[in-house]
């Protein structure tokens, strides 16, 4: 079966759980790979599977160089540990993966847990990179969408997952099912604190302070529980320089750049803290 015809099927298979983002009506069929509202507005399953929501493209600071190195360090099995948590918390038949990036958390979860995975992120050539390769089995569906118009109904989704990406609390509100829950994992205070060091020399900004995006959530979920991951990482020389490029962290020392990528380093920290909240 080609990326369309798996694509074709996953939508089948949770029809009324999607919305058109421009009228918010229902989808009321998938044929012949386009995606058709109630009100005519079509949407076309792309050769990579792959749907797209927006029209227009919207530049984030993620190149498509930094995209596949992130791509080359997330496989080499970066997340994983804190992703196991992850999955210990989700339920139900649809969960998103919001502002997926490059999908590597998206097929992840997917091999590891029993249901079905969006994963959805307004970067065009993220999910490009999401959409290539052999399709994954089990299969999940990339998107092209802004976490602002989400192409959920009102309860839509069992689960919602969110990993060091922005949030839209209203409308994870209005999409997530009774029961479900939002899963939000943000960076810990000692997330990539050796590269943070190199990068930091003088040790201003060493340190990460995850308080806004803490209170943030916090401010709007009066039940969060929160549990922290924390584990190193080992890297060799080439997953050092996936590591270095593949966030906008480093680019404060582009000139030291050789310099840093000679000297290395052996391991690297992971730090999460991981925020449930029961709906
Ligand atoms: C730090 S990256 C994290 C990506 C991925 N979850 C990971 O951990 O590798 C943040 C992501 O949020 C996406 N993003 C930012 N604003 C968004 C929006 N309004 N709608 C959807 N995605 C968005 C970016 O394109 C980017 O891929
Ligand atoms: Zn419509």
């Amino acid at each position: 079966m080609n990326k369309i015809e798996l694509a074709t099927q996953f939508i089948q298979r949770h029809l009324h759980q999607f919305q058109c983002p421009i009228c918010k009506s229902n989808f009321n069929e998938v044929q012949s790979g386009t995606l058709i509202c109630n009100n005519q507005h079509s949407f076309n399953i792309a050769k990579k599977g792959s749907l797209f929501f927006l029209n227009n493209p919207v530049n984030t600071e993620y190149t498509n160089e930094m995209l596949t190195y992130r791509n080359q360090f997330l496989t080499a099995g970066f997340f994983n540990p804190m992703l196991e948590e992850v999955i210990n918390n989700i339920s139900g038949d649809l969960i998103l993966d919001a502002g997926c990036g490059e999908g590597t958390t998206t097929k992840w979860m997917a091999s590891h847990f029993d249901g079905d995975f969006v994963g959805l992120d307004i970067s065009k050539p993220a999910i490009n990179i999401a959409g290539s390769g052999i399709a994954p089995q089990p299969y999940p569906l990339f998107m092209v969408g802004d976490l602002a118009q989400l192409p959920f109904a009102d309860q839509g989704l069992t689960s919602i997952v969110n990993i060091l990406s922005p949030a839209n609390y209203q409308e994870f509100d209005r999409t997530l099912a009774t029961h479900g829950e939002l899963i939000k994992v943000i960076p810990g205070n000692h997330y990539l604190s050796e590269l943070r060091q190199l990068v930091y020399p003088d040790g201003e900004h060493a340190t990460y302070d995850n308080a806004p995006v803490k209170n943030h959530f916090i401010e709007h979920y009066e039940h969060v529980e929160f549990s922290k991951i924390s584990y190193k990482f080992p890297l060799n020389d080439k997953l050092f320089t996936a590591l270095f490029n593949m966030t906008p962290l480093t680019w404060q020392a582009q000139d030291r750049k050789e310099a840093i990528l000679q000297d290395g380093l052996k391991e690297i920290t992971a730090e999460f803290e991981i925020g449930v909240v029961h709906k």
